[in-house]
């Protein structure tokens, strides 16, 4: 299905051998190494589901780490809480100095942990080990960027060889991990469980902000599952998204580069329009008719200018408006529609319609419960956020997605509830409640599709059960 290629500037990346099908699977892998997640709460270390330092909860018998139970899948398991990693933290006290800190050194005892699975892969799993090691490290480009190579060097070089002792590692193979785990990791989880792997052949996928694969992780076992989201055709680079599709320019190019050391220049980045979303453009204040766009996409230095009268904004100004809004953005609950309508008013001033913070705030509206007694005012604006935010995205990444599936899923029961309203007080026809219905299914049918392949247990995957069982009845009560 894919052939493995190497350039210049991507290194090695996955192309399709043949025509791939939207939902088609190119890859299914369990994963080389799991860790525990960059956090200062504790997590059991057989399975990363989270635990605390409560004298209710379990511990290990012999490191004295809080674990979910005795009976976790991850304890005495290489690939969890494994019998070397005990002695380890036992023969140094580990559990003690944490609890001195009252945790705040769990986050970088965590790092230290996910690096030293890593490691120990040498001597207890050759194959997986040289997996590993063939994986990018960057350690050229990480060399010359100080502050990040010397946090490595005493956040876990020096850590593990001074003062855990340890000195099975060179320093270089230290530091390599460290590359490896910085490019390559992915986070996986959901409510109450959470980790980070490194996969063989999923690592090696190209990035593209208009990716044409999905992936899918499972944190019930980690594995991962990679499958078309659009046609991709034989020859073509099978590209996943590295960050969230959600994000503009010149963040995700910012992020691009901090986190994965390249400026990305994919089409949707090279377009200021972002294939004529406008997802990123910000309302004139000068003529506040029209949209100001960058100058130069792929230059984040660029001046953005107004392309009905020319006024200019500097490029700091407009990153500083994208690192402040989403401080705020940040701040709410979800399910708290009146704070997000609240930003979607005050912000609809400066950012364009379509923009990403105004789309992520009416994703959140989209996602509010509704019922019989859910007023028709409320359900009306639902509905027109839910089709905003598809033929956004229709634009943006084509194809299957998840955000696209909980859409269609909640625009499904918008329209649902609202016909039923408007038919029972004579807004529409009977034809006319028919022909919406079926539009309706149309949209649960393609949720359904689309939500099936998410992990068991997560909210997306109930919705995807939810649809099957509401389709199912639809068909029971055809006459
Ligand atoms: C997760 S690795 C992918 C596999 C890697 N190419 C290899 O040879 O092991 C991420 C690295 O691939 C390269 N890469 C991925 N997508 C890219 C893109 N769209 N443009 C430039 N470089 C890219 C960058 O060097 C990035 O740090």
């Amino acid at each position: 299905m894919f052939e493995i290629l190497k350039s210049d500037t991507m290194g090695r990346y996955l192309t399709a051998v043949k025509l791939i099908k939207p939902g088609e699977l190119i890859i299914n892998e369990m994963p080389l190494v799991i860790g525990p997640p960059m956090h200062n709460s504790p997590f059991c270390l057989g399975c990363n589901q989270k635990v605390d330092f409560s004298s209710e909860q379990y511990r290990c018998p012999g490191c004295r780490w809080p674990l979910c139970g005795p009976d976790c899948k991850g304890i005495n398991n290489e690939i969890g809480h494994s019998k070397q990693e005990c002695s380890i933290l036992t023969e140094r006290n580990i559990i003690n100095s944490i609890e001195k800190s009252h945790g705040n050194r769990l986050k970088a005892i965590h790092e230290v942990i996910f690096h030293l699975r890593c490691l120990y892969l040498k001597h207890s799993h050759k194959d997986k080990w040289e997996k590993l090691q063939a994986l990018e490290a960057h350690n050229d480009l990480r060399k010359d960027i100080p502050m990040l190579w010397y946090r490595n060097q005493f956040r876990i070089v020096n850590q593990i060889r001074e003062d855990w002792n340890i000195t099975d590692f060179s320093e270089e193979e230290i530091h390599t991990v460290c590359g490896i785990i910085k490019v390559n990791c992915f986070g996986v989880g959901r409510e109450g469980i959470r980790g980070r792997s490194l996969y063989p052949t999923t690592s090696l996928l190209a990035h593209d902000c208009s990716p044409n694969a999905r992936i899918i992780l499972d944190s019930n076992d980690y594995s991962v599952s990679v499958s078309a989201s659009r046609d991709i055709k034989e020859g073509e680079i099978i590209t996943i998204s590295y960050v969230d599709i959600f994000m503009s320019t010149l963040q995700r190019r910012d992020e691009l580069k901090n986190a994965k050391f390249f400026w990305c220049s994919c089409q949707r980045c090279s377009d200021p329009t972002e294939f004529d979303t406008f997802c990123n453009a910000l309302r004139c204040p000068k003529c506040s008719k029209s949209s100001v766009l960058p100058t130069d996409p792929l230059d984040q230095k660029a001046p953005w200018r107004c392309t009905n009268c020319s006024h200019i904004m500097d490029a700091d100004v407009v990153a500083a408006i994208l690192v402040l809004l989403p401080e705020e953005l940040g701040t709410f609950d979800i399910n708290d529609v009146a704070s997000h309508k609240k930003f979607i008013e005050r912000y609809s001033k400066i950012l364009g319609d379509n923009h990403y913070f105004l789309l992520s705030a009416k994703y959140a509206i989209c996602q509010a419960k509704c019922s019989n007694s859910t007023p028709t005012s409320f359900l009306e604006n639902k509905e027109k956020y839910c089709r905003e935010i598809l033929k956004v995205m229709e634009l943006l990444v084509p194809g299957q997605s998840r955000v696209k599936g909980i859409i269609m899923f909640e625009l499904y029961f918008t329209l649902m509830l609202l016909s039923a309203k408007k038919m029972q007080t004579d807004q529409i026809t009977k034809k006319e409640f028919r022909n919406t219905m079926r539009n309706a299914i149309g949209l649960l049918e393609e949720s359904e599709e689309i939500l099936r392949w998410e992990p068991e247990g997560t909210a997306s995957r109930k919705k995807a059960e939810e649809a099957k069982a509401i389709l199912l009845q639809l068909k029971c009560d055809r006459p």
